[in-house]
This record gives structure tokens, C-alpha cells and sequence, in this order.
């Protein structure tokens, strides 16, 4: 039984289609990670699992006993409203203190309870974040580009902890990330996102698909990604993503026509 299952989801703000005929599966304990260029659905597709974002069409159906944990990209926190980690943890189910101190040791930040919120380090943050996501004990931890803002070993250190937490809790990961050499060292499974599911499958599939080569194929150890995404045919009026690209092998479709666009995008 999967934890989560997403069924042919479709999502719009307004006049904008930002996600469609989107269907996908998270098992548990497997780690997935989302990719996809900017402005392509991935935190909507979160936020739709989460259910902050309603569907248009289709249905996201939540697999028994599932316990979802969250960490988003960022939290700014106003410095003129004082709080402690520990107070921030607590809020808003009032987690025990055994539970508190669990989970600021199983993020690596055993000893932050004092601290205020506002004076943490974007390393720290994010690790205060995922200690928040663990204090319910997820079966499933999404995070949403939590290394967005950290330098590289701050990075590799943030996600050894994510791969230590699913091996000691046995918890599903679902995570979106554009840093591709720990995408494909780190996952299960991949999605690649484009308003629609463009390609998956495992990291090995992926990344010797063409179309994924032609999409992150120039990182230079994560300075710079290009995103050339092909597909092969036109998306309709109102995407997000504008004209149609063209989908190489490794796409779960084909289409006739024959557009290309291209972004490019400073990665962290
Ligand atoms: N609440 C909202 N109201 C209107 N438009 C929205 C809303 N949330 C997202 N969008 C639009 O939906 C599209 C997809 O946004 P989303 O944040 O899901 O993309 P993303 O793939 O996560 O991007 P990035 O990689 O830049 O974080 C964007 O065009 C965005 O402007």
C-alpha cells in the first residue's frame, strides 16, 4: 500500500494551468526527488499533497496510518518577535520535551533549545526545520529544496542526515532539489516535473536519458545549471511554461510537434 498516491492531479491559479494530469506513487521508506526547472509545479505538487493546494481535477489519496512531515525552502522570522527553538518546536501541538529533544538530536542540532530563532545560521534553520517535520514522526518527510542557501559541504551534511533519518525511522522521503549529483546518489526514484510528469524512473534511467542530459547537462559541480527541456509538442494556452519542448527517450509520451526553450539558472 503506497503512502501517498496521486491521481491524474491537475492544478490552477486562476487562468493558469500549473500542473497536469499529474499521477505518481511514494512507497514506504523509498526516497523520490523531484527535479524540474523553475516555475514547473514542484512546490505545488507538494503543497497539493499537503493539501494547501485544492485540485482541479484528479485526487491525491493518502495511503493508511500516513503521518506527513514538512520542511519548506525558507521561514523568514521576524526579529522584532522573540523565540526560542525550543518554543518554536512546541508550537502549534505543544510536543513534549522528550520528543523536542529527539528530534533536535536526530536533525544534529542537539543543543539549539535556547536559541532564538531569528539568530540561527541558514545551516541551522534548516536543520530547526527538519526537527520540527521529525517531532510527529512522519512515515513520510517532504522537503522542499532544503539546502537552497547552503554552501556545498553545509549541503552534503544536511542531506547525510536526511539519509540517516529514513535508515533509523524507516520514513519516506519525498524532497525537490536542483542539486543533481546528490539527486542521483541520494534517490530511489526520480520525477522530473514540467507541469506534468516528463519523465521517472531510477536515478540510472533518468540520467542516461538524452533528455535528461540535454536538461541538467552542463553543471559545473553545481554552479550553473542549464535547462534546456525538450519535449515534443505544445503545451496549451495558459501554461506556465510557455511553447511546447520536445521529449527525448525515457518519456512516459510523445507528441508531434517540435519546439525547444531554454533557461538558465544560478543553482546553489
Ligand atoms: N498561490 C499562487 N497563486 C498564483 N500562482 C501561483 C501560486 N503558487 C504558485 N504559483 C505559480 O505556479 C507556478 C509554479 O510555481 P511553483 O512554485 O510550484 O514552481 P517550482 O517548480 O516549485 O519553482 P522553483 O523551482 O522556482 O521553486 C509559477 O508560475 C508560480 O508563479
Amino acid at each position: 500500500m503506497s503512502l501517498i498516491t496521486v491521481d491524474h492531479l491537475g492544478v490552477r491559479f486562476g487562468a493558469t494551468e500549473v500542473l497536469r494530469d499529474v499521477s505518481l506513487a511514494i512507497d514506504p521508506g523509498e526516497i523520490v526527488t523531484i527535479v524540474g526547472p523553475n516555475g514547473s509545479g514542484k512546490t505545488t505538487l507538494l503543497r497539493a499533497i499537503l493539501g494547501a493546494v485544492p485540485a482541479v481535477t484528479g485526487r491525491v489519496r493518502r495511503g493508511a496510518g500516513l503521518v506527513l512531515g514538512y520542511v519548506p525552502q525558507r521561514l523568514h522570522v521576524d526579529p522584532t518577535l522573540p523565540i526560542t527553538v525550543e518554543r518554536f518546536l512546541r508550537l502549534p501541538g505543544g510536543a513534549r520535551a522528550t520528543d523536542i529533544d529527539a528530534a533536535l538530536a536526530r536533525a544534529g542540532v542537539p543543543d539549539l533549545h535556547r536559541r532564538q530563532m531569528s539568530d540561527l545560521s541558514g545551516g541551522q534553520m534548516q536543520r530547526v526545520l527538519l526537527a520540527r517535520a521529525l517531532v510527529a514522526r512522519p512515515t513520510l518527510l517532504m522537503l522542499d529544496e532544503p539546502t537552497a542557501g547552503l554552501d556545498q559541504p553545509g549541503s552534503a551534511a544536511f542531506y547525510r542526515t536526511i539519509d540517516e533519518v529514513r535508515r533509523e525511522t524507516g520514513c519516506a522521503v519525498l524532497m525537490i532539489s536542483h542539486e543533481l549529483h546528490v539527486v542521483m546518489a541520494a534517490s530511489d526514484r526520480v520525477i522530473c516535473l514540467n507541469g506534468h510528469v516528463c519523465c521517472h524512473g531510477t536515478p540510472e534511467h533518468v540520467s542516461s536519458a538524452p533528455e535528461y542530459r540535454a536538461l541538467f547537462g552542463t553543471g559545473t559541480g553545481g554552479a550553473l545549471a542549464l535547462y534546456r527541456h525538450e519535449h515534443d509538442h505544445s503545451h496549451g494556452p495558459g501554461d506556465p511554461l510557455g511553447p511546447g519542448h520536445r521529449h527525448g527517450p525515457g518519456c512516459d509520451h510523445d507528441h508531434d510537434h517540435d519546439h525547444d526553450h531554454t533557461k538558465t539558472e544560478a543553482a546553489e
